[in-house]
């Protein structure tokens, strides 16, 4: 089953954005919407994390209703927001016990999958430290962990490797594909279609608050007559094509 987006539009108050689109996150597959700045990215993750109300269309995940059934609907995901929210007075190891907690898990259950990506994302010296002397990476890697460890049926990143060396981005990768692996759902956004094309299972391009293509990365790469490897090149492209149109 999975996250299933049917006919949704909505935006902000007054501000129409996203137009009719319609897509799925399958169990276990990763999918990634892409899109130049302001084509509704975020905007559609607003809409699945509940943020934002649609003006029409239906947000469903393993067939529960995300506005008939917002409780039961959250408790299925965890979120990463482009922006890390961090409390200044916590410590980062007291941050993922208050997570814990919030999520009610069960501590000591969890801890041994904690420290093991606390390793990954080289931070279990770093348990003492307050958020006031972590580096930008740092912050986006302590949300990281924390999203990871709750295990949900549907994982949702935005932006998920803002500010990370090159060592964090494959960790990141990994992580993404073990939860797959186990059949939990990933639907993230970004820009670097490069090092998307390694591990998503499927593009959604989104041009303007509609879907321009849903595919493979080897299918939006023949639909756009470039290799794979060229991939980056694929907004430029579209941008010619409607420069052409108008
Ligand atoms: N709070 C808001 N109120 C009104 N309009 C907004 C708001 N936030 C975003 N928008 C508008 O919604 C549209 C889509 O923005 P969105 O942030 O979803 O794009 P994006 O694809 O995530 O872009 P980026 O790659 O820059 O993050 C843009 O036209 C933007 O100006």
């Amino acid at each position: 089953m999975g996250l299933d987006i049917n006919n949704l539009s909505g935006g902000y108050a007054g501000h129409n954005i996203l137009k009719n689109i319609s897509f799925k996150v399958p169990d276990g597959k990763i999918v990634a919407l892409i899109g130049l700045n302001g084509a509704g990215k975020s905007t559609t993750i607003n809409h699945v994390i509940g943020e934002l109300q649609p003006q029409m269309g239906t947000i469903a995940l393993n067939d529960v209703d995300l506005i008939k059934t917002p409780t039961e609907f959250k408790k299925q995901i965890a979120y990463i927001p482009e922006q890390p929210i961090l409390y200044d007075e916590l410590t980062l190891s007291e941050h993922l016990h208050l997570m814990l907690s919030a999520y009610e898990l069960d501590d000591e259950q969890h801890w041994q999958l904690v420290e093991k990506l606390l390793t990954k994302f080289r931070l279990e010296k770093k348990q003492h430290w307050l958020p006031t002397h972590f580096s930008k990476g740092m912050k986006q890697k302590v949300m990281l962990v924390a999203a990871f460890m709750l295990e949900r049926p549907l994982l949702i990143i935005d932006e998920p490797f803002l500010g990370l060396d090159t060592l964090a981005i494959k960790a990141v990768i990994d992580l993404m594909q073990e939860q797959a692996r186990k059949g939990n759902s990933i639907l993230l956004t970004t820009h670097l279609l490069k090092e998307a094309t390694q591990f998503v299972d499927e593009f959604v391009v989104l041009y303007d608050g509609r879907i321009r293509f849903t595919g493979s990365p080897h299918h939006l790469a023949a639909a756009s007559q470039l290799s794979v490897d060229n991939l980056e090149q694929f907004f430029e492209s579209i941008q010619e094509e409607l420069d052409d149109e108008r």
